[in-house]
């Protein structure tokens, strides 16, 4: 294991800057690799675009920055869960399905619920 004592990792990063370049090859890397995430931001464009059309309210761009935010930030954790099991097993393995399942589930939901706040905030706009 590449822990000392404390249970610090040798490769912990002592810089902030490095660290936020750390996050943003996370960021990229999912943005390249998977296609969820490639969904999720066309659909962000999309949304954003319309929502400025629309001249939301700031109540109305806070739940939408929230839901686009949350999906995002879902997504990551999904696939980083998916890393984490890949390292773990190429086998199969009950377990493993459960982890990648239980996290998919997660960004369903969130996705689901991002889904009714656009309804609630959209359609009676277009209607
Ligand atoms: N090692 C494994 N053991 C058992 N089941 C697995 C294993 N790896 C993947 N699965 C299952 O196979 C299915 C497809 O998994 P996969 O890793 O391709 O992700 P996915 O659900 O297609 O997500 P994404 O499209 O985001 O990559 C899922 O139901 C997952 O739980």
């Amino acid at each position: 294991m590449n822990t000392d004592y404390n249970g610090k990792n040798k490769f912990k990063s002592s810089n902030v800057i490095r660290s936020f370049q750390y996050a943003i090859q996370g960021i990229t890397h999912t943005l390249m690799k998977e296609r969820n995430m490639q969904i999720h931001v066309s659909i962000s464009v999309i949304v954003v675009f319309v929502s400025f059309i629309l001249k939301l309210s700031a109540i109305e761009w806070l739940f939408i920055l929230f839901a686009i935010g949350g999906v995002f930030a879902l997504e990551l954790v999904n696939t980083a869960i998916e890393r984490i099991v890949d390292l773990v097993t190429k086998e199969y393995h009950p377990l493993a399905k459960q982890a990648k399942d239980i996290a998919a589930g997660a960004a369903f939901i969130y996705s689901i619920l991002s889904v009714i706040v656009g309804i609630i905030i959209f359609l009676p706009k277009i209607l």
